[in-house]
């Protein structure tokens, strides 16, 4: 077979409240997931008649315990899928970074090898099964705006409106482990008291400041880990900034500008300081 190309994408987490952590160590959470255009990776596939999974990466340190080999063994055995793969791995989203390439890649390729079968599965089965490879990777099936609950595997798109905003996405050098900071959360038991309804806390919040209010509860660990990155998130509200913050675990934080001015300021101030950036426009 020809090699087939698969691109997959990133998200970036415009709410995310941190819920009850459960027996089985993981955390229900209440967020707000945002797809992004880019940046991509590019997923490269021969198919193959050995019963092989063989994966090369431009990160070398991704060749082993990659989730696109989880992915492909759970699926063999979901479904008795007959021959193999051969992959390579172009990694361009920043890694560890709370932007869910790992999950992307995984979901792309899922959704890829289940159109491969006779009877492709049905959306349920394939969130089941998204599911165990990891939290983010069943919103990553469908790719759009979702509120998402659970641990990730519930799914509700949402017509989100950003048009006339645009978007700036800024990858600090900083990798994050996802697991190191719901540990930190369960630690710091931070209070749950102070939480407002999400419309509450928007309104209240957006009435007073013209922002459009975003909430992360990792923000608190991450930026006390790293002031250096709260002090990024305070300088891009001096740069006219309308609302933003921290995605996911982080280390990946994403702003919202009512004017193109004011975003393309804020690039080229993060240019200066070296830091990778994307910038977006919402028509
Ligand atoms: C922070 C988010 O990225 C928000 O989108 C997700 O909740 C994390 O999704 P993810 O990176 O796909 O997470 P996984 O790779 O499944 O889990 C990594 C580790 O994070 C912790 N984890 C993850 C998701 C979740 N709802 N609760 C958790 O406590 C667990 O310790 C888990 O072992
Ligand atoms: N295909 C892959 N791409 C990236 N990381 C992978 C992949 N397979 C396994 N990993 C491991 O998973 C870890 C987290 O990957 P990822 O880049 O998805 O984190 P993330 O962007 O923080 O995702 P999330 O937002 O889901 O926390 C990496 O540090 C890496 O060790």
């Amino acid at each position: 077979m020809d090699e087939v190309l698969l691109v997959s994408r990133c998200k970036v987490n415009l709410f995310l409240k941190i819920g009850e952590r459960l027996a089985n160590g993981y955390h229900l959470l209440t967020s707000l997931f945002f797809p992004l255009p880019y940046p991509t990776d590019e997923i490269k596939v021969t198919l193959t008649s050995e019963e092989s999974f063989f994966l090369t990466s431009n990160f070398k340190f991704l060749e082993q315990n990659n989730i696109l080999e989880k992915c492909f063994w759970l699926f063999k055995k979901e479904t008795g899928f007959q021959g193999g793969c051969k992959v390579y791995l172009n990694k361009k989203v920043p890694i560890g970074a709370g932007l869910g390439g790992g999950s992307a890649n995984a979901a792309v390729f899922l959704n890829f090898l289940n159109h491969l079968l006779p009877t492709p599965l049905g959306k349920n089965s394939l969130i089941r099964i998204a599911s165990q490879l990891g939290a983010d990777v069943p919103f990553f099936l469908f790719n759009k705006p979702s509120w998402v609950e659970g641990i990730g595997e519930k799914i509700e798109p949402l017509a989100i409106d950003l048009t006339g905003l645009k978007g700036l996405l800024i990858c600090p050098k900083i990798k994050i482990s996802t697991k190191w900071a719901y540990e930190c959360w369960d630690k710091i038991q931070i209070s749950k008291k102070s939480f407002l309804t999400l419309s509450a806390w928007i309104n209240k919040k957006s009435v007073s400041q013209g922002r459009i209010v975003l909430l992360n509860d990792f923000e608190k660990i991450i930026f006390h880990a790293y002031p250096q990155m709260r002090e990024l998130k305070e300088e891009m509200f001096k740069l006219g900034a309308c609302g933003g913050g921290l995605s996911g675990s982080g280390s990946a934080m994403f702003f919202l500008f009512r004017e193109t001015k004011k975003q393309k300021q804020a690039q080229a101030v993060l240019d200066k300081l070296g830091l990778l950036s994307y910038n977006y426009s919402f028509v």
